[in-house]
């Protein structure tokens, strides 16, 4: 009992003092007020992770780098943007995690997305510690050449900060293939050396792994398989409403169809499409057009292929049988949880980083929906970077099947560990909890091994 206290008040402690210092950053303190309350229990077991003010340290990046981006755009103008990395915890790893192009980034994303991976990454099984990074830079309507300088830019402050066995950035928001290849081009002109285990998500010519580009939706597909599968269900024959139409959607438009579900929405900055016939075959294609457009808009869908176009608004009030937010972040709130439970929806599984609001998934898990946090649920796509890692220091390539398979079992996994964490402390088939804990227990181990950094 004095240790369930202790626990709790400690746990409390730590959260006012992240609101107070960070009262800035609502997205980082959302992300810190999710998972510390679960720990409660790990810490209860574990004292000396009190006593050593574990925490404390663990809500607090252990670096962050902010620099300037200067770049010179079409017009011979000079313009500015503002980078950040953040170097969030390296207890069991190099730095991991992707980075962000988008104009709604500040430091108080990077955070949240880097205090996210810190779990995810640890999830994954594999030794990746947690970091992300990113840019105010907004990608659309650039020119390709437009978007190299701002890349090469980018890269000639953030090279001296990252390394293979230092910090390893990939994809996120706004930054695919392309962007990295920019990205990596410059890192080796710098450097003068083929240090390709420095980013992921690389071309497939110069280090790059199969599977990574699908391996994110890939992987939230198979999740939300395994959680099907826990309540004798399964895809066949299920409808399914995405939203966004970027990297993680197009990934998971292919594994649904695989597994004989039907994906009927899909959504962007400016509203939503219903497409009830399915997006599938060249219609999933399409997708890599749109996003290849730099146009930002789902409308485009919506003009090829002839379906309902509603613009403003969220895909959430359509009646499906699973959710599958993929966009971006505090994209259910509230009202939408309670327009997906009264549309009878059993499953919302995760594929963008922090999608619903933290009262969303309370909702959720008070009414019976099972919930794949995104933390568990997208983490194929970094752990698919992480295997793309193997392959670089080891100088070979997997096939497509090898590569598909590790990940698919990787999945397993964490659906497995996450479950049996939950369980095991007194959580039921909470993923949301056991997903945190599992999370948690190794990075925790780490960090008081390693002494008092
Ligand atoms: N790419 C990856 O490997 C991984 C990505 N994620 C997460 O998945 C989510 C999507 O990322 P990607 O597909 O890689 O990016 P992307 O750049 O390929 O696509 C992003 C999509 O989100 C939409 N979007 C962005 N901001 C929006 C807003 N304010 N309102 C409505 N729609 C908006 C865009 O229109 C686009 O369709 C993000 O939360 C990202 O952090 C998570 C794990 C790995
Ligand atoms: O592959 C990676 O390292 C980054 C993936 C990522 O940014 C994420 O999991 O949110």
């Amino acid at each position: 009992m004095p240790n369930q206290l202790n626990a709790q008040k400690y746990i409390q402690e730590v959260i006012e003092k992240v609101k107070k210092t960070n009262a800035d950053q609502p997205e980082f303190i959302q992300a810190v007020e999710e998972v510390l309350p679960s720990l409660a229990p790990v810490l209860e077991k574990h004292p000396e992770y009190m006593e050593a003010n574990l925490l404390e340290r663990f809500v607090e990046p252990e670096r962050q780098i902010i620099f300037r981006v200067p770049w010179v755009d079409d017009q011979g103008k000079l313009q500015v943007n503002r980078g950040f990395r953040v170097q969030f915890n390296g207890a069991i790893g190099p730095y991991k995690g992707g980075l962000r192009f988008h104009h709604t980034v500040y430091l108080g994303i990077i955070k949240f997305l880097g205090f996210e991976q810190i779990l995810k990454n640890s999830l994954t099984g594999l030794p990746i510690g947690g970091g992300k990074g990113g840019s105010d830079f907004d990608p659309r309507g650039k020119s390709d050449a437009e978007i190299m300088r701002f890349c090469q830019s980018f890269m000639t402050e953030l090279y001296r900060h990252i390394g293979p066995d230092v910090d390893v950035p990939a994809g996120d928001i706004g930054v695919g293939g392309r962007e990295i290849g920019y990205l990596y081009g410059h890192y080796r002109r710098i450097r003068a050396a083929f240090e390709n285990g420095v980013l992921t998500g690389k071309g497939l010519s110069y280090g790059g792994s199969l599977i990574r580009p699908e391996a994110t939706g890939f992987g939230v597909t198979y999740f939300c398989q395994e959680m099907l599968k826990h309540e004798g269900e399964v895809f066949e024959g299920k409808t399914v409403a995405l939203s966004g139409f970027g990297n993680v959607t197009w990934g998971a438009c292919i594994k649904i169809n695989e597994l004989g579900g039907k994906v009927v929405t899909l959504s962007g900055p400016d509203g939503y499409i219903y497409d009830p016939d399915g997006v599938s075959g060249e219609k999933i294609d399409y997708l890599l057009e749109m996003r290849a457009s730099g146009r930002d808009q789902v409308k485009d869908y919506a003009d090829k292929f002839g379906v309902e176009f509603y613009p403003g608004e969220k895909p959430w009030g359509v009646k499906v049988d699973i959710v599958m937010p993929c966009a971006t972040q505090n994209d259910i709130h509230l009202e939408h949880a309670k327009q997906i439970v009264a549309n009878g929806v059993k499953f919302v599984c995760e594929g963008a980083n922090m999608p619903c609001t933290n009262e969303a998934v309370e909702y959720f898990l008070e009414n019976g929906v099972i919930v794949g946090p995104a933390k568990a649920a997208n983490a194929g796509g970094v752990a698919t970077s992480a295997l793309e890692m193997s392959q670089n220091s080891m100088r070979l390539s997997w096939t497509e099947e090898e590569v598909d398979q590790k990940l698919h079992q990787i999945m397993v996994n964490i659906h497995n560990n996450a479950m049996k964490a939950a369980e095991e402390y007194g959580f039921g088939y909470n993923l949301v909890a056991g997903a945190n804990i599992a999370g948690f227990i190794k990075v925790a181990e780490a960090m008081h091994a390693q002494g008092n950094y």
